[in-house]
């Protein structure tokens, strides 16, 4: 039986969802959320608006800083190095690249991974290049909070803050870095950026690791609301909300598939005197087990089963003929009428189903409600010709 849950685990944004909040704001604010968010397009369908946040503000970052060095550089206060000049194209590309990519759907994780890179290169080659300013080793102390957050990854995070913790610690001892009076100094330098950079670490693991404990229970909790709302709880069977979904992705991808779409609405006979011998708890017991033989006879992988109401029953279905269809509806009449009846007392009741089948077709309904409609009268004229039979319904 086909499981309509992805679409409904889909969270399509609908054109009202992304006009809505834009109602009422000024070009000012809508380009600061765009600039913090790029606009939350992403090509994931679950986008991590932290870690968005956070690569656009490192890219916008870097791409005024870039933009500013060569700016300076070719209005002549600082020297056009060649090997500067080509740090700073090559900064301003990465910088530009991410931020349009983000704007147009590319994956937040390839984004948060060259913006990883370009961090880690970009504040230790910081460190060598301003070797001789002491405080620019200071400026890589930011980067295991950083790292963390975008890469949202405890051995990645880890795996880098050690790396940039030797890197430092090698360049502190190799003298490639400030020029240090003595070995107490060097000392110093060596503990204050191991022992900050691994505390940040160990703090930064552990909000890591709360934050995907509270994100997996929001994403299971999301996971049991959409099955709760679309089930019916009694029988397990997808409910009238969903019936509606499915029926309209099977149109719309009507004419992808060779085979016609039906819809078979089947309703019990005189439940009501079923009920009112045997009780509603008995009734309850028959309406699962009803659930179980229509879900037995359209077993195959497109046939979906719904409980659309108390004892009214539908499912979609594919069929390569009229005639297949009409087979299928005697099936499942015929698979009613043997079903053993769960009351445990009592005289042996037939029990029946009447129904109305509806065959999509070009010129006919084509709105879920319409061919809803179209099915009903067929079941009522069943009920009228006097009931364990199914009728077509008209186009
Ligand atoms: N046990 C049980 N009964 C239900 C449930 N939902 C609806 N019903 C009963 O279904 C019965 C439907 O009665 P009617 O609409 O008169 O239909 P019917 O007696 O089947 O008669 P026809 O459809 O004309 O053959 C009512 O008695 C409702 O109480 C349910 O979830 N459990």
């Amino acid at each position: 039986m086909n499981r309509p849950e992805q679409i409904l685990l889909e969270t399509h944004a609908s054109p009202a969802d992304d006009e809505s909040p834009e109602k009422g704001r000024g070009p000012l604010q809508r380009l600061w959320r765009d600039l913090l968010t790029s606009g939350g397009r992403t090509s994931e369908s679950c986008p991590d608006y932290l870690c968005i946040t956070l690569i656009n503000l490192v890219q916008g970052t870097a791409l005024l800083v870039w933009s500013l060095f060569l700016t300076l550089i070719l209005l002549g206060p600082l020297e056009p190095l060649p090997g500067r000049l080509a740090i700073d194209v090559a900064g301003l590309v990465i910088a530009a690249w991410v931020i349009i990519g983000l704007r147009r759907g590319m994956s937040a994780t390839l984004a948060a991974h060259v913006t990883h890179a370009f961090l880690f290169l970009c504040l230790l080659g910081l460190s060598i290049v301003r070797s001789d300013n002491p405080l620019t080793m200071t400026l890589p102390l930011i980067y295991p909070a950083l790292a963390f957050l975008l890469l949202d990854d405890i051995r990645r995070g880890l795996a880098g803050t050690l790396l940039m913790t030797a890197g430092l610690n090698i360049l502190l001892s190799s003298g490639m870095g400030p020029t240090l009076s003595d070995s107490t100094m060097l000392l110093d330098g060596a503990v204050t950026i191991t022992v900050v950079m691994l505390f940040q670490a160990a703090v930064m693991s552990l909000y890591v690791h709360h934050r995907k404990q509270a994100l997996s229970l929001l994403r299971r909790a999301s996971v049991r609301l959409n099955e709760l709302a679309s089930h019916d709880p009694l029988t397990g069977l997808y409910n009238r909300r969903t019936f509606i979904e499915v029926l309209e992705r099977e149109l719309s991808r009507r004419g992808k598939s060779e085979r016609q779409l039906a819809f078979l609405l089947f309703d019990i006979d005189r439940f009501k005197a079923y009920n009112d011998e045997f009780g509603h708890p008995q009734g309850d017991e028959l309406l699962k087990r009803l659930a179980s033989t229509a879900t037995q006879v359209f077993s195959r992988r497109e046939d979906v089963v719904f409980r659309l109401g108390g004892e009214e029953f539908g499912v979609v279905f594919r069929s390569e003929s009229p005639e297949q269809a009409a087979e299928m509806a005697d099936q499942l009449l015929a698979a009613v009428e043997a079903m053993e009846e769960p009351a445990p007392a009592g005289p042996k009741k037939n029990l029946t189903v009447s129904a109305g089948l509806y065959l999509v077709a070009k010129g006919g309904a084509t709105s879920p409600n319409r061919i809803y409609s179209r099915a009903d009268q067929a079941l009522y004229r069943a009920k009228d010709a006097g009931r364990a039979c199914w009728l077509m319904a008209s186009q």
